[in-house]
C-alpha cells in the first residue's frame, strides 16, 4: 500500500446515467475534487444510451449533486470546476460501432494521453461486462495501463461468475481488474484492520481461546427500491451474504497478513473462505433461516410486503432475510460460531459486528453476578461509525461494595475526530483505483470461493425446497432466527 496523491486520470463511466453513477459515483468524485484529491487535468466521461449533449449532461449531474451532496459541501467554485471535467458520449455498449470515439476522446486530453491512465468503470449489469471489454479492446481504446472497475454481483453462481471473469480476463490482467465490494470502502471496515493488527491487546486475544462467538448484523430499512427485476433473481443470500457479509467475516477471521500489500491481504481472506464449513441438507435445517417480509410498518409508516412491491410476482419464494450460524474450521476458530444475519425492511439501518469474549476463567466476585455479560467488542459500521469495548467495572458509590457494572469504553468517530468528515465508501474506492492500489478490491479467487460456498447452500435449499418464513416489515426477521441463536444459550446483541 503506497500513500500519495492521484495522477491525472481519464475516467470513463459506462452506465453514466444509471442509478449507481448518479447516486454514488458523481457525488463521490465531487467530494474528492472538493478535498483536493483529483489531479488538475483529471477528466470524466459519462457513457450512456440516451441522446444528450454535453450541456444537458452537466446539468443532469449538477442536479444529482444538489440531491445527494449536503448543501454545506456544495461549493460554487468547486462545482463549476467539477462540471467542467465532464464529457458525455452516447453509445450502445453491446455494439462495437461507436467505441472508436473513446479513443478519440483520449487523444483530446489537454496535454495528450501519455502517462495518464484510463480507468473504465462498468456501472452496468454484469451481463454486458464481456461485450464492453471486447469492444473496448477491438476499437483500440485500451493501453497497457488501462484499469477496469467492475461492480458486484459478479454473476449469479460460480459458473456464471467464471464466465464473466473469463470475459474480463481476456482483455485485462488481474493486476488491472478492480472488483468492487463497497463494504470494503467503509471507514470502520478499514479500521477493523487497524484495530486487529495495530493493537497487541486484541491481536493476542483473537482466537478460540478468548472469543466465544461472533455476530455480524447488516440490517437494512429499505426494501428492494424498484429493483424487483434484479433482486428477485438474486435474493438476500446472493445480494448481500455472498459478498458483503463474507468480506466482513474474512476481515475478522483472517490471519495477520505479512504486510498490507493487496495480495498479502487477499491470500489470507481466501484461506478463510476455503475454511468455511459448507452447508448440507442437515445443517441448513438447523443453522439457516430464510425469510421474506410481509406488510408492516417502519417508523410509524405502513410499508407493503415483498409480494406487493412494484413489478412483483405473487408467488415468489425469494428470500429478503437470511440468518445463519457458520464456522471457520481452522486452528484459530474451531468451535467458535459466527452468527450472520441480514435483511431488508428491518426496523432500522444497522451494520455491526460484535465480538463476544469468553467469561473470566477464575471468578472472584459476587456469585449472583456470575452471569453478567462478558467483554464485547462492538464495531459499528453504520449509521454512526464507532467502536465500543464493553467492560466490567466497579459500580460507583459507597453502598455498592464490590458490585460489578457493565459499561462501554467508547470511540465514536464523529465526536472523536469532529473535523474530519467520514467519506462515503465510493470516495475511498475511486481514490484507490486512481492510485492503482488493489488492497480494497476483491480478487477473482475470492469471488469464486465465496460462490462455491453460497452455491452449496442454495443447492441444499433447492433440494429441500425450503420456503422463506414470513416476517412483518419493521421486525428483526422471522422468530426462527431468534430461536436459532437462543438454542445455543445466546441472543442477538440488542443494545442499539
Ligand atoms: N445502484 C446501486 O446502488 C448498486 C448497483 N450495483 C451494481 O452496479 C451496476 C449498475 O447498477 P445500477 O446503476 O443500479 O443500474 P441501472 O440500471 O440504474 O444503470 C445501468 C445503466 O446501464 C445502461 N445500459 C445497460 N445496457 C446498456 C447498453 N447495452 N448500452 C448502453 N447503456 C446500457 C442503462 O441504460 P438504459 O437506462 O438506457 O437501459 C442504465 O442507465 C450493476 O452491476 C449493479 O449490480 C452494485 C451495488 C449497488
Ligand atoms: O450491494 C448492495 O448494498 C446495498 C446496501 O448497502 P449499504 O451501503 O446501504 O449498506 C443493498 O441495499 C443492495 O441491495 C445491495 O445490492
Amino acid at each position: 500500500m503506497v500513500q500519495g496523491t492521484t495522477p491525472d486520470v481519464d475516467l470513463a463511466i459506462f452506465g453514466g446515467l444509471g442509478d449507481l453513477a448518479l447516486r454514488k459515483l458523481y457525488p463521490a468524485l465531487y467530494h474528492l475534487d472538493r478535498d483536493g484529491l483529483l489531479a488538475a487535468d483529471t477528466r470524466v466521461l459519462g457513457l450512456a444510451r440516451q441522446e444528450m449533449d454535453i450541456v444537458a449532461f452537466r446539468e443532469r449531474v449538477h442536479k444529482t449533486l444538489k440531491t445527494y451532496v449536503k448543501p454545506a459541501s456544495l461549493d460554487k467554485a468547486c462545482l463549476s470546476r467539477f462540471l467542467e471535467r465532464l464529457d458525455y458520449l452516447q453509445l450502445d455498449f453491446s455494439h462495437p460501432e461507436g467505441f472508436h470515439a473513446i479513443r478519440q476522446w483520449r487523444t483530446s486530453a489537454p496535454h495528450g494521453n501519455a502517462g495518464r491512465p484510463m480507468t473504465v468503470y462498468l456501472a452496468v449489469p454484469a451481463s454486458i461486462f464481456g461485450d464492453i471489454c471486447h469492444n473496448l479492446h477491438a476499437s483500440g481504446s485500451l493501453d497497457d495501463e488501462t484499469r477496469v472497475v467492475v461492480e458486484k454481483p459478479i454473476g449469479y453462481d460460480l459458473e456464471s461468475s467464471r464466465e464473466i471473469n473469463d470475459a474480463i480476463g481476456a482483455v485485462f490482467p488481474e493486476s488491472r481488474i478492480y472488483r468492487i465490494d463497497h463494504y470494503l470502502g467503509k471507514e470502520t471496515v478499514q479500521n477493523l484492520i487497524a484495530l486487529r493488527f495495530a493493537n497487541p491487546l486484541f491481536g493476542t486475544q483473537w482466537n478460540q481461546n478468548h472469543i466465544s462467538h461472533v455476530e455480524i448484523t447488516v440490517a437494512e430499512q429499505v426494501g428492494i427500491e424498484g429493483r424487483w427485476g434484479y433482486f428477485d433473481k438474486a435474493g438476500q443470500l446472493r445480494d448481500m451474504v455472498q459478498n458483503h457479509l463474507l468480506q466482513l467475516l474474512c476481515l475478522i477471521a483472517m490471519d495477520p497478513p505479512s504486510n498490507l500489500d493487496a495480495d498479502a491481504i487477499r491470500d489470507e481472506k481466501v484461506k478463510v473462505l476455503k475454511a468455511l464449513t459448507p452447508f448440507n441438507r442437515e445443517s441448513i435445517t438447523r443453522d439457516v433461516v430464510r425469510g421474506q417480509y410481509i406488510a408492516g410498518s417502519i417508523d410509524g409508516s405502513s410499508v407493503p410486503g415483498y409480494l406487493d412491491e412494484e413489478g412483483a410476482n405473487t408467488d415468489s419464494r425469494t428470500e429478503t432475510f437470511v440468518a445463519m450460524r457458520t464456522e471457520v474450521a481452522n486452528w484459530r476458530w474451531a468451535g467458535v460460531p459466527f452468527y450472520l444475519r441480514t435483511g431488508k425492511r428491518m426496523p432500522e439501518k444497522l451494520s455491526q459486528i460484535v465480538i463476544h469474549f469468553r467469561q473470566q476463567a477464575h471468578y472472584i466476585f459476587d456469585p449472583d453476578q456470575r452471569n453478567l455479560a462478558a467483554n464485547k467488542l462492538i464495531i459499528r459500521l453504520q449509521p454512526e461509525e464507532g467502536i465500543a469495548l464493553q467492560v466490567l467495572t466497579k459500580d460507583g458509590g459507597l453502598d455498592k461494595g464490590m458490585r460489578l457494572r457493565p459499561g462501554p469504553l467508547h470511540l465514536d468517530f464523529n465526536s472523536a475526530f469532529p473535523k474530519s468528515r467520514i467519506p462515503d465508501a465510493y470516495e475511498r474506492l475511486l481514490l484507490e483505483v486512481m492510485k492503482g492500489q488493489q488492497y480494497l478490491f476483491v480478487r477473482r479467487d475470492e469471488v469464486e470461493h465465496a460462490w462455491r460456498w453460497a452455491d452449496r447452500l442454495v443447492a441444499a435449499w433447492d433440494e429441500l425446497d425450503v420456503p422463506p418464513r414470513r416476517y412483518p416489515a419493521g421486525s428483526w426477521g422471522p422468530v426462527a432466527s431468534i430461536a436459532m441463536i437462543t438454542q445455543d444459550g445466546r441472543s442477538w446483541y440488542e443494545d442499539y
